[in-house]
């Protein structure tokens, strides 16, 4: 196991509350493998996915078959999410606090000392440019900016990875550029991204390496600039291309 974020065979059925009806099959044996320091971009249409198998790394859904690896542990136990960090698709926060006052509360979940609290919000702050509203109520931002608060989050306690469920979904050209500049930033220092997008232009601009899931099942993957490579037009293209819209992809 050489990934960071390693999933083999994983299987996922939704049962229905319908006596009789067949489970949902959500995942059908997706395997996949995250090295460290890659930005990875997970791609699919809607229901293809992506979510569920977030939320198996995550521990709120079990795996039906298989299994998911982070850092060398199973998701079943906690310590696996020790090093991680994570921003849902749809964030819910006390919306009466200030930026600084939703990181100090996340800071003492993480048992982080006062001493470097102070520290790593002042640094946070900074990374995601929110230094101006920083004593406002999260109720007066723009959604790009409470998208930002997230990803302060989600970094508090320092991860070696992060998890991002469309990070950019509902933001404006900047609110994205901003997204996609931390997300820059964070590669740089090391930190591995593993994110889903619909916004494939970005993808291809941020991502090293990505996959197109579709049905539950993985249709490619690969280092976006060999993909490019091989299919001789952007990354938006291969998408339609791989789920089976070839007509757009010759227009
Ligand atoms: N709790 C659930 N119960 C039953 N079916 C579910 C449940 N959650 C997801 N599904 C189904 O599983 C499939 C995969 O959904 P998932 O949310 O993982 O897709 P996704 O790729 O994240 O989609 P999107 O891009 O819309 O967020 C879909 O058919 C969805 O309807």
């Amino acid at each position: 196991m050489n990934g960071i974020l390693e999933i083999k065979d994983l299987r996922v059925e939704y049962r229905t509350r319908s006596i009789g009806q067949a489970p949902k099959v959500a995942l059908k044996g997706l395997n996949l493998s995250v090295k460290q320091g890659e930005v990875f971009g997970f791609l699919g249409p809607n229901g293809a996915g992506k979510t569920t198998t977030m939320n198996v790394l995550l521990g709120f859904v079990n795996a039906t078959a298989g299994a998911a690896y982070l850092f060398g542990v199973n998701v079943n136990e906690p310590i696996a999410r020790q090093r991680i960090g994570y921003l849902p698709e749809l964030t819910y926060y006390y919306k009466f606090l200030s930026a600084d006052e939703l990181l100090r509360f996340y800071a003492r979940i993480f048992g982080i000392p006062r001493s470097e609290t102070n520290r790593r919000i002042d640094e946070l702050i900074k990374l995601v440019e929110l230094e101006h509203a920083r004593h406002r109520p999260i109720k007066t931002y723009s959604k790009g900016m409470q998208q930002r608060v997230g990803l302060a989050q989600a970094l508090i306690n320092n991860p070696d990875l992060l998890i991002l469920d469309e990070p950019t979904s509902g933001l404006d050209p900047i609110g994205r550029m901003k997204v996609r500049e931390i997300i820059q930033r964070l590669k740089n220092e090391g930190k591995t991204v593993f994110f889903s997008s619909h916004e494939l232009g970005e993808v291809e601009t941020v991502c090293d390496r990505v996959a197109i899931l579709y049905q539950g099942e993985l249709k490619v993957e690969g280092r976006v600039n060999d993909l490019l490579q091989k299919y001789q037009t952007n990354l938006e293209q291969i998408f339609l291309k791989i789920i089976g819209y070839p007509q757009q992809v010759n227009s």
